[in-house]
């Protein structure tokens, strides 16, 4: 992989066009982003995004305790952000976190996040949840990398066909959310009465989707009601548990990935299991009110999974001093999620395009800063504790 400028050459482009008179179209820093994003959105989408903020202050609270210990002198004119996943080779640690129904902040929606994913060169995760099948988003997406992430339901006909189209729609690698099998009570939502599948929306893989529509009286067209309704009947599987597994494992041939662990001993059984890769998250704070942050559960789990497959960690990366602190602390990569719907809300395509390349050229710059070239030198050393 070429070596990184992507800080020098943005940093020059903006104060370039600054001599013109321009300026950034969208705030750069990241609370102003997400003030701005929230003034932007209905009271509902807003209310949806954010979720529950009491645990999402826990996660920024986590990675507030660890400080970077810049070092001096050591050569980093040339950068390789690149990193290594299941034999395959991404440009930097940053995936976008899969995140259903992205029509309620913008009409983009989820193409316009898979085109500026795209074009900017960070692979994208599709939800189950998304408002339009995963093989519009793939065709917006071009050759760029994809991922896929299940909600496992309760209808193993479409598990079995949704996981054949992903891996069809070229998706190199297979999450499976664990942490969402019923939805939190979310005060905000309950307070709006808010949810957007009763609308329609987060439905086209269903809707598209050949075994879900054998199961229904009469196709959606037709009935959408019945199809809302035999969706919230399968959506999610609270009887789930750790020897189903092997049901995922027969039913494709992408590396599997289980998103939500958070104890060391959920950590093991997913090695016991043959499992391939772990997400370390408590889902932006959104399920359970209380939990751990994230970025707490990490250095446990790392230890237990001892470099024998990789750990992603998300659940409050807003810069990239974040990425720095959970690479250092055991993660390989990381995924982002709100602040990319942020761009969404405000911009469209073009506001994500934006907030991405702003990371990208902070955690280019800030990797050099703290004086590392890559990846590979970044560890317990590259922090203290505050
Ligand atoms: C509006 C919204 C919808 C989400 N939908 C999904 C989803 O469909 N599947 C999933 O695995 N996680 C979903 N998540 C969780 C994200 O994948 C990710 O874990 C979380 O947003 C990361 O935290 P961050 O937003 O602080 O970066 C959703 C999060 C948000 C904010
Ligand atoms: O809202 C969420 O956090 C979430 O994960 C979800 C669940 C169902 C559909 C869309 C998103």
């Amino acid at each position: 992989m070429a070596p990184s400028s992507y800080g020098l050459s943005r940093q020059t482009q903006i104060y370039l066009s600054g001599l013109q008179g321009q300026r950034p179209r969208f705030p750069v820093d990241v609370e102003q982003l997400e003030q701005a994003a929230h003034a932007a959105m209905s009271p509902e989408a807003r209310g949806y995004l954010s979720g529950m903020t009491e645990s999402m202050q826990n996660n920024r609270a986590a990675f507030e305790r660890w400080h970077i210990i810049p070092r001096m002198l050591r050569d980093v004119s040339e950068r390789d952000l690149s990193i290594s996943l299941f034999g395959k080779q991404y440009p930097t640690p940053l995936l976008l976190a899969p995140i259903g129904v992205q029509s309620i902040v913008h009409t983009d929606g989820e193409a316009g996040v898979a085109r500026a994913a795209a074009a900017v060169g960070i692979p994208l995760i599709f939800s189950t949840a998304s408002t339009i099948p995963l093989e519009h988003m793939a065709e917006a997406m071009g050759d760029a990398p994809r991922w896929f992430q299940l909600y496992w339901s309760k209808d193993a006909d479409f598990n079995a066909s949704i996981l054949a189209r992903a891996e069809q729609a070229g998706c190199e690698a297979l999450v499976v959310t664990l942490d969402t099998y019923l939805l939190a009570w979310r005060a905000q939502d309950i307070q709006n009465a808010y949810l957007p599948f009763l609308l329609g929306q987060g439905l086209g893989n269903y809707l598209s989707d050949p075994a879900f529509r054998r199961a229904l009286p009469r196709p959606p067209e037709e009935d959408p009601q019945a199809a809302i309704n035999y969706f919230l009947q399968i959506f999610t599987n609270p009887s789930l548990t750790w020897n189903d597994l092997t049901w995922l494992r027969n039913h494709t041939r992408l590396p599997i990935l289980l998103k939500g662990i958070l104890h060391p001993d959920d950590a093991q059984k997913a090695l016991d299991a043959g499992i391939d890769g772990l997400i370390v998250s408590n889902h932006g704070g959104r399920q359970v009110a209380g939990a751990i942050a994230s970025l707490d559960a990490l250095p446990p789990i790392a230890q237990v999974v001892n470099g024998q497959i990789p750990l992603v960690l998300d659940s409050g990366i807003r810069r990239a001093a974040d990425v720095i602190k959970a690479l250092a602390l055991g993660a390989q990569a990381v995924l982002i999620g709100r602040p990319y719907m942020w761009g969404l809300a405000l911009g469209g395509e073009e506001g994500v395009k934006e907030v991405l390349m702003n990371f990208l050229a902070d955690l280019d710059l800030t990797l050099a800063l703290s004086g590392y070239r890559s990846w590979t030198e970044v560890c317990a050393d590259t922090l203290t504790r505050a």
